[in-house]
């Protein structure tokens, strides 16, 4: 049979038929231009009218009557006045227009972008929260993903910046290894170069993963607001520790979560141990600690580098040494040895004897010891004993002799830590950019963050014992001596250093900025009493 050809609109008119349509939409969109105000103005007016009638429902029946009147009397008064009808012609129609504007409507979930992204985050999520014979999977794929996403949250380009997972029982979220995994997705998927922290809620099957800001860095060295004992490590994030101190920032003064360290009989952390990669800022944390504990205590430097970054202390009252060789720093290490044994036995006999404290003891002695592994290289050379042996006394018997010992290296010398510093250190920082291996190699425990990817100056860190592993950003304390350290800076931390009681205060008036010629980089200051006095 021979086949009817097809009525010739429907085989060549494909192509007007899509010209009509595309000239019926632009006339329609047109017109709709054109028409806008009027549209408005009617919705307004309808919206009005509604208003009305809701506004009469509710009058009592009582009241309806004057009300009446004063309408009457109203519309009476515009009438009699000159141009009367034509003011309340203008303001019904303004108050119409007004009524009638288009108003962004208020958002209620997620846009096709955002659901995209939240759809692709689940579908990646399937392999690690489903196993084969679950009856009912809450991760499957093609699966409901508002079912595990009980609440998300995101930003203007819409990046996520909050979302609350429900995970099914069987995950092994005690696992390390297993949440690592589940982290480690997210934060690829959720966009890198942001922190994140994955807060695991293991009774309730919920992972909540929050973007987080970045740390103030503008926080410089101050006079922090603490009690005696206690040591203004850095600061943190706001959720992570109960208070918050007063700090100056700039020209403003305001108030910020510190990580505060605390010292002395009845620390659980009695002394610290930081480590850092390269120009992390170990050596300004130490500055900084140091300037903190001359307020109530007596400190020792011994610097192991030997780049003279503690210049800027020698001399100073309450500050015993600065050491830089390796024969001095041994020297000093075996006095701080003998010192700690005496102050043991004098606080042992006091108490025995029903004495309060002498107070000989009583002011808290800091050991502040920058590269320990170094010295260490360098006496294994000499055939000297290792400066870390002479740390075992203050270390262990510091805390009830009010001896503190904080010490800072780098990773490349971790191993050459000994026991004991890795015992009686329970205080840990660590600073710059690390892997999760690294900051757990320190701290005992992976940060619950992701590594962040610009890490300035100073950013790592903390944990206090067993305590949770806080993000940290130490105060801004440069070397004044330096001399790209800013004037602002330098007189700041100049102004919190104590009187010059040697010699040296005469090469350098206090305050005074950079001398020249530059004052020695490193200096050793007789320390009086070496001796043990029993
Ligand atoms: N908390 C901080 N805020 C601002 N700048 C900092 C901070 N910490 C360190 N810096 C700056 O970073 C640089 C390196 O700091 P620092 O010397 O303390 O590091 P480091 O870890 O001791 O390095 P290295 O031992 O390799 O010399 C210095 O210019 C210092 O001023």
């Amino acid at each position: 049979m021979a086949r009817r050809p097809l009525p010739r609109i429907l085989s060549s008119g494909n192509a007007s038929i899509t010209r009509s349509r595309e000239f019926a939409r632009t006339a329609a969109d047109n017109a709709t231009d054109v028409l806008q105000p009027l549209i408005t103005i009617t919705r307004g007016l309808r919206l009005l009218a509604g208003a009305g009638r809701q506004k009469w429902a509710a009058t009592p029946k009582d009241k309806r009557g004057p009300a009446l009147f004063l309408v009457a009397a109203c519309v009476l008064a515009f009438a009699l006045m000159p141009y009367g009808s034509l003011i309340a012609l203008v303001t019904v129609m303004a108050a119409a227009a007004w009524k009638g504007r288009e108003r962004t409507p208020v958002k209620t979930g997620p846009d096709e972008a955002e659901t995209a992204r939240l759809r692709s985050l689940y579908e990646a999520l399937v392999p690690y929260f489903s196993v084969a014979d679950d009856p009912g999977p809450l991760f499957s794929h093609g699966g409901d993903w508002e079912k595990a996403f009980s609440g998300y949250e995101f930003d203007g380009d819409r990046r996520l910046t909050r979302l609350q997972i429900t995970y099914p029982a069987y995950f092994t979220d005690s696992e390390a290894a297993s949440r690592a995994r589940i982290e480690r997705l997210l934060h690829a998927k959720s966009g890198r170069g942001r922190e994140y922290r994955f807060a695991w809620d293991e009774e309730g099957n919920h992972l909540v993963m929050t973007v987080l800001g970045a740390l103030p860095t503008s926080i410089g060295a101050q006079r922090f607001v603490t009690a005696p004992g206690e040591t203004v490590l850095g600061f943190t994030d706001g959720d992570a520790v109960q208070r918050t101190v007063p700090v100056h920032d700039g020209d403003t003064t305001r108030d910020v979560p510190p990580v505060v360290w605390r010292t002395g009989a009845r620390s659980t952390e009695p002394h610290l141990l930081a480590i850092g990669q390269p120009g992390s800022g170990t050596t300004t944390l130490l500055r900084s600690i140091a300037l903190q504990a001359l307020q109530h205590g007596d400190i020792l430097i011994v610097d192991g580098s030997g780049t003279g970054e503690y210049a800027c202390l020698t001399g100073r009252d309450g500050v015993l040494a600065v050491e830089c060789g390796l024969t001095g720093a041994l020297a000093t290490l075996e006095w701080a040895a003998h010192e700690t044994e005496r102050r043991l036995i004098a606080a042992n006999r006091a108490r025995q004897a029903g004495h309060p404290l002498p107070d000989d003891i009583r002011r808290p002695l800091w050991i502040l010891l920058d590269r320990p592994g170094f010295l260490g290289h360098l006496a294994a050379a000499d055939g000297r004993p290792d400066p870390q042996e002479l740390l075992q006394v203050p270390l262990r018997h510091g805390r009830a002799a009010g001896v503190t010992v904080v010490l800072t290296d780098q990773f490349d010398s971790l191993d050459t830590l000994g026991e004991p510093v890795r015992t009686h250190c329970r205080a840990r920082v660590v600073l710059g950019h690390c892997s999760r291996e690294q900051v757990e190699s320190v701290l005992g425990a992976e940060p619950h963050t992701t590594p962040a990817t610009d890490v300035p100056p100073g950013r790592g860190y903390a944990r206090l014992g067993t305590g949770p592993v806080l993000r940290l950003q130490v105060p801004a304390t440069p070397d004044p001596y330096d001399e790209e350290t800013g004037e602002a800076q330098r007189q700041t931390v100049l102004g919190l250093l104590p009187e010059r009681h040697t010699a040296v205060e005469a090469a350098v008036p206090a305050g005074a900025g950079v001398p020249d010629p530059a004052p020695p980089r490193t200096a050793t200051v007789a320390v009086e009493g070496l001796a043990v006095t029993d």
